[in-house]
């Protein structure tokens, strides 16, 4: 049963172990925290356990600080047959100051697929239609930032072979 919703987030506080070396939070744990919001809107979209298939144009914007109030915003912005697509944002600030006080911190496009069981095959989503112009766009940016990540792919894929022949 699927618990379709477009749009989700995730909100918690930036805890002391979640620091780096200069008393930022650190770069893998916002990756983290992208996966589990990817995840939650992932499974709630497609009904059925899904994997992350691929990350895309991630950029750190912004530190987060240790006690930050954190908020992870996905949102769907492209079906495919089996896989989904979700525009992430990651915003913080002082839990002490209003919403208008969030900075834009990392932001990027996160690729699931559903599968039809834990180690099972991917399977069909229910499809997202964009019906307006912002969403259309949305939907062909995601597109194109996997469409780069792919041709990054298979160019590793011809350098390793190249460099297995010599
Ligand atoms: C819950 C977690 O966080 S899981 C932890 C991390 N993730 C994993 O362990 C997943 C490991 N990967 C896998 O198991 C496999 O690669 C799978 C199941 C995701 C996909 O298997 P594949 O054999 O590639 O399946 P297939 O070729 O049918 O592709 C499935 C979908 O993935 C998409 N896909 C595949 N590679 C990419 C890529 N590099 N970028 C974007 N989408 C991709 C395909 O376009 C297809 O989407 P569509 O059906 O909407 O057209």
């Amino acid at each position: 049963m699927s618990g379709r919703q477009r749009e989700l987030n995730l909100r918690f506080l930036a805890e002391p172990s979640d620091v780096n070396y200069g008393g930022k939070v650190h770069g893998g744990v916002v990756m983290k925290w992208i996966d589990q919001a990817g995840y939650a809107a992932a499974v709630g979209w497609a009904g059925t356990y899904s994997v992350t298939v691929a990350v895309g144009g991630i950029r750190f914007v912004a530190p987060i600080r240790i006690s930050d109030m954190v908020t992870v915003h996905t949102k769907l912005v492209h079906t495919g047959t089996t896989s989904m697509h979700f525009a992430v944002d990651v915003k913080a600030r002082d839990p002490m100051d209003g919403p208008e006080c969030d900075r834009l911190c990392t932001h990027c496009v996160i690729v699931f697929v559903a599968l039809d069981g834990v180690d099972g095959k991917p399977t069909p989503v229910p499809p997202w239609t964009p019906l307006t112009d912002v969403d259309r766009h949305l939907g062909e940016y995601a597109l194109k930032v996997m469409d780069l990540s792919k041709g990054i792919e298979a160019t590793m894929n011809e350098l390793s072979q190249v460099a297995q022949e010599v």
